[in-house]
């Protein structure tokens, strides 16, 4: 059984006056522990998809299921890290990181022990009872993410986390983020308009394009990028090759809609 199944998705948005078609035969499936990106040109529908497998919209036709059961059903299912960090000025970095856990009832000595050990392994030590504006994006970025991952989810989803952030610290949450996953075996989708970001973190890049919305073509990241740090991974040779290929798939999408 798959981890997580689409399956033939469409989705229509309809309006008092038009009817717009986001997604078009969708059908894909991730394995547990795999990395994959969303790549594409704006308004092919990525959000969209994303909705649809964290179960917030029903697709007009076609399921998506996680574990074998209907997306939106099953606790834990879906944790988010998002371009912004979202973290509550007012509350402490404490607070913040075990918010989730709060909301979800879940406020257990087991619990709380793996969020503040997260913390520590992510490389903020010191900093519970600082306030996020205390901390740089880089950092801030990092206890959204440990917040993220205090409530065990199953499946991660990165909407543009490391967009807002300067080129430097963007490379190392890249690896940070990558190795993090790794050691717990997450499974995490990437939304991304950067096509090196795609190549270095991922297993596998599924590349959109628009008009309705739709996989124009899947990439499977060579093993020899996959084994290494995303940071490793664009210094080698292959990556350049399969960039590339990747650039020239996206020019040759319609070019209007170009970003
Ligand atoms: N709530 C809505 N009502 C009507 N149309 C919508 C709605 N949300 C999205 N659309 C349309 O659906 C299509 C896909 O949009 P979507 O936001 O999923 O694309 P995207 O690939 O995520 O774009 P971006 O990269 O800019 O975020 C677009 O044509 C958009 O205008």
């Amino acid at each position: 059984m798959e981890f997580l199944k689409v399956d033939d998705v469409y989705h229509t948005y309809f309006t008092k006056k038009s009817a717009v078609t986001a997604l078009s035969n969708i059908t894909l499936d991730v394995a547990e522990g795999e990395f994959v990106s969303f790549l594409g040109p704006s308004g092919c529908g990525k959000t969209t998809l994303l909705s649809i497998i964290a179960g917030l919209i029903t697709p007009t036709s076609g399921t998506a299921q996680l574990e074998g059961k209907k997306v939106g059903t099953i606790d834990n299912e879906i944790g988010y890290m998002l371009q912004q960090d979202y973290l509550f000025p007012w509350k402490t970095i404490e607070e913040n990181i075990l918010l989730g856990l709060k909301i979800s009832h879940n406020l257990k000595k087991d619990k709380i022990d793996y969020a503040r050990n997260l913390l520590e392994q992510i490389g903020l030590k010191n900093v519970d009872s600082l306030f996020p504006k205390q901390l740089s994006g880089g950092m801030r970025q990092r206890v959204a993410l440990v917040r993220t991952l205090a409530t065990e989810p199953k499946l991660l989803m990165l909407d543009e986390p490391f967009s807002a952030l300067d080129y430097q610290t963007k490379l190392n949450l890249e690896d940070l983020v990558s190795n993090t996953l790794k050691a717990f075996n997450k499974t995490a989708i990437l939304v991304t308009h950067d096509i090196g970001e795609a190549i270095a973190m991922s297993d596998r890049v599924f590349l959109f394009s628009p008009s309705p919305g739709h996989i124009h073509k899947t990439f499977h990241i060579p093993k020899e990028l996959r084994e290494l740090t995303p940071f490793q991974a664009r210094n080698h040779e292959s990556y350049s090759t399969i960039f590339q290929t990747i650039w020239k798939e996206l020019e040759s999408i319609e070019p209007e809609e170009q970003y």
